[in-house]
């Protein structure tokens, strides 16, 4: 019998997060251009009396372990859906930052849709896992489908774009988290002292088309040009010594420079392999940021990595995979 199924589920960077005014609901409508990068969570989902999450790895201290963990909720959502109790013990490896601007809580909420999905043999459509990702965040569809892809709405509606070969980037992580709400809440805070920012009084929110190009042609030197995250202001309001961090990849060579989200983490594109492996390097060295690791993209979104163990038709139970 089945025993146990991980799920592995990469980090993103926005390489381009275009914000519009402040909607009714609280939200803003964006037009974002996510990128799924080689930093991973892994979720195993493992059969059990009660619901139960249990977290290793850098900063697991920091992520809640309670009903809020959004693997948690992912569970219990999926289980709602389908009339089953979510007894199941999530256990999560985190290498995505906590905190950080690369949607390490909504990669765990996609990983364990996916994981429980295959645990229960549910069998939940595609289109049915991305509406009970967007009720879990905003970000938690793109964790689902990875890749590259534009997200509008809130960022859950999404249109994948389309991408020549691979892309090298570099992120640098930082000392304690932002919180994503009042990032958003301080870019409105700087955009009244200028004009206001309501739905009415900001700009649509628009995707450059030289990113789509960079992206289509696979052209680091381009996309390095084309980033731009419009809360970066606000994140360095917040917290002001990202602009060292910035400055210091910049000047070990990086293309192209930016808050990753709402940040703290901040994203570089390197030329190649090895450009990237240098600056991770230079980063680490000049004491702007706790640490600095190269990651490729795009990459898959939520995967199982291991499959159930079935009975094998004339013998011994064995892996499905
Ligand atoms: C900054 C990004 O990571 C960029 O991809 C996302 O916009 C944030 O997505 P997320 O973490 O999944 O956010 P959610 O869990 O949906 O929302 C958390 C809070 O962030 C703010 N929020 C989020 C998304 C959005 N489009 N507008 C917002 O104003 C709201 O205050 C919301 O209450
Ligand atoms: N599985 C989880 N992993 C990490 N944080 C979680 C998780 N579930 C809930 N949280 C809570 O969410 C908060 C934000 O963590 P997360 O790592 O998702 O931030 P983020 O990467 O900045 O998110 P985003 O980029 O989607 O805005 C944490 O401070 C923690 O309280």
């Amino acid at each position: 019998m089945q025993s146990s199924i991980t799920v592995r589920v990469p980090a993103k960077v926005n390489a381009q997060l275009a914000v519009g005014g402040r909607r009714s609901d609280g939200y803003h409508g964006v037009a974002s251009v996510f990128f799924s990068v080689g930093l991973y969570d892994e979720v195993t989902v493992t059969p059990a009396d009660r619901l139960r999450i249990t977290v290793a790895g850098t900063d697991a201290a920091f992520v809640p372990t309670d009903p809020s963990n959004l693997a948690a909720r992912a569970a219990l959502l999926l289980g709602a859906r389908y009339g089953i109790e979510p007894n199941v013990h999530l256990h999560i490896d985190k290498g995505i930052p906590v905190a950080g601007g690369m949607a390490g809580g909504s990669a765990d909420g996609a990983a364990a849709l996916v994981g429980c999905d295959a645990l229960w043999g549910t069998g939940a459509d595609r289109s049915v896992l991305l509406e009970l990702a967007a009720e879990l965040g905003s970000d938690v569809p793109f964790s689902l489908t990875g890749g590259v892809a534009l997200g509008e709405g809130r960022g859950e509606r999404l249109t994948p774009v389309p991408t020549a070969g691979s892309f090298h980037w570099v992120f640098a992580t930082a000392e304690g988290g932002l919180s994503t709400p009042a990032v958003y809440g301080e870019c409105d805070r700087l955009r009244e002292l200028t004009g206001g920012s309501s739905d009415t009084e900001v700009p649509v929110p628009a995707t450059d088309p030289a990113l789509l190009e960079a992206l289509r042609t696979g052209d680091p030197g381009a996309l390095g040009a084309a980033l731009r995250n419009d809360l970066q202001a606000a994140a360095l309001s917040l917290r002001p010594a990202l602009a060292d961090t910035l400055r210091a990849g910049t000047d070990a060579g990086a293309i192209g420079a930016l808050v990753s989200g709402s940040g703290p983490t901040c994203a570089f594109v390197a030329k190649d392999a090895a450009a990237a492996a240098a600056l991770a390097a230079a980063l680490t060295a000049s004491g702007t940021c706790r640490t600095a690791r190269p990651a490729e993209g795009p990459v898959p979104g939520a995967v199982l990595v291991r499959r159930p163990l079935v009975p094998a038709p004339n013998g011994p139970v064995s892996r499905a995979d």
